[in-house]
């Protein structure tokens, strides 16, 4: 493009962005769609640089060597001349790894009431219903988020990732860093009641099982507490990941090019995949009913919940895809299995279930071989890889129908019963058909 092209194009993405947006400070919307095309553009040349730097390539060359080494070591910042405190100023680099471009975009607390609220930039409001209302759980947190400007520039920055998925490790952020860099969790205020509701549901999430103590702290006072009234687009396809969220109660619908793909209701979570990815958005996210739900910045998520989810993601995966009875899942719903999944090894001879006690998780073998073994039966069924046990207790409530011993070392993958009932999804119907006692 030349230069004439691409001033012609900004203009009227900016013409088009005014008129969608018809902001009530229009210098201020213009200075902030700059500000953040600038500041997107400078990151991407940046990566592609480093990118090409790996293969041995140099772009923008440069006569003074010292100039462009000192430049391959720190992105190039773009700074804004306004004051932090400027509450429409929430810049794009706040997910920046570099401490530097952080430390000039965090907002000061206290500007922002709630990232939801409507404001003349937010393109996030619902199209038709009515915008959320801080609610007074939500009026005691400190908000530290993202402005509603954030939101709707996401989508007139150029997508950097754009259908892309990159590699989780190669953007993964590196803990050993954690603290030299001047990155600090937000810490909200809560009441005791908000305290009590965390514990009784959201924490109970299986992303946050893989935490140690000191990390579930940190997350748990990260999280915001949100309000939506029913139809309210929580995540929009295609803009930039800025929230991760577990929904504590009402149900979300989640939708791909205009169909619907899924739906999940209290305990669940969404949007981690623009965080984890950083994809756009892949799809769309609407509350089916009045929702709560608690939110998650994007750099907490990344610097805690991150490299676990994605290792169990990747872990799980393909061990997943070969089992018969979850073909029926999407890709999509085989990760969000992963997430809950843990592992167990048993030595030969050892129980993993037993008859006629309460059964609480259901199990695949992931490695080895056991006997279903039936009081006054013997050994019923030998399983094997890829086989699975211990549905029967969690589809009927019932007590365990048989025993099943390790008959060699058994490694097994298992689901507990709160995963098994929302994330087997089309699975159960298949479960049910194959009961063993039936056939
Ligand atoms: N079938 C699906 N495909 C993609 N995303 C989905 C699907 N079902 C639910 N989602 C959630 O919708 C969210 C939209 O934002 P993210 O892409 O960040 O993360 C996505 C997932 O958490
Ligand atoms: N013939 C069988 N009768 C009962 N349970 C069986 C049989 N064959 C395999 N099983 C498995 O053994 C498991 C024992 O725990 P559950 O009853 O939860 O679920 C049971 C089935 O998954």
């Amino acid at each position: 493009m030349s230069n004439f092209q691409e001033y012609t194009y900004e203009l009227a993405e900016l013409d088009r962005q005014f008129k969608t947006q018809n902001p009530t400070d229009v210098l201020q919307f213009c200075y902030n769609y700059f500000g953040n095309r600038l500041q997107q553009q400078r990151q991407y040349l940046w990566s592609q640089k480093q990118k090409a730097a790996s293969q041995g390539l140099v772009l923008f060359p440069s006569a003074d060597e010292s100039a462009q080494e000192a430049q391959r070591k720190s992105i190039p910042q773009f700074k804004y001349t306004l004051s932090d405190n400027d509450p429409h100023t929430k810049h794009q680099a706040l997910d920046s790894e570099d401490p530097q471009a952080k430390s000039t975009t965090e907002p000061a607390a206290g500007l922002f009431r709630t990232s939801f609220e409507s404001s003349p930039f937010n393109t996030s409001a619902p199209t038709s219903k009515a915008s959320l209302g801080p609610t007074d759980s939500v009026e005691t947190a400190k908000p530290t988020s993202r402005s509603g400007f954030a939101a709707s520039a996401a989508k007139t920055t150029m997508r950097i990732n754009a259908n892309r998925r990159t590699s989780v490790s190669a953007e993964a952020l590196n803990p050993d860093t954690f603290g030299e860099d001047g990155w600090k969790p937000p810490v909200h205020q809560f009441t005791s009641e908000q305290l009590q509701r965390l514990n009784a549901s959201v924490i109970k999430n299986f992303l946050f099982s893989q935490l140690d103590q000191e990390s579930l702290k940190t997350i748990i006072f990260a999280l915001e507490e949100k309000h939506v009234p029913q139809g309210f687009e929580i995540i929009k396809q295609g803009d930039e990941g800025d929230f991760f969220y577990v929904v504590e109660r009402g149900s979300v619908d989640f939708y791909v090019n205009g169909q619907k793909v899924n739906s999940s209701g209290p305990g669940s979570s969404f949007g981690e995949l623009a965080l984890m990815y950083n994809s756009p958005r892949a799809a769309t996210a609407i509350a089916q009913s009045e929702c709560i739900l608690w939110a998650l910045d994007r750099m907490t998520f990344r610097r805690i919940l991150l490299e676990g989810t994605s290792k169990k993601r990747t872990m799980y995966e393909n061990f997943l895809k070969e089992i018969p009875v979850l073909k029926s899942l999407s890709s999509y719903e085989r990760s969000k299995l992963a997430d809950a999944l843990n592992t167990e090894t048993y030595t030969v001879g050892q129980n993993v279930v037993t008859e006629g006690e309460a059964g609480e998780n259901f199990y695949f073998i992931e490695d080895g071989t056991a006997d279903v073994i039936k009081q006054g039966q013997g050994v019923v069924t030998k399983l094997n890889k890829g086989d699975y046990f211990g549905e029967l207790a969690l589809l009927y409530d019932s007590p365990r129908q048989a025993t099943v011993k390790a008959s060699s070392t058994l490694k097994v993958v298992t689901l507990d019963k709160s995963g098994f009932q929302r994330l087997l999804g089309p699975a159960v119907e298949v479960l049910k058909l194959q009961d063993p006692t039936k056939h």
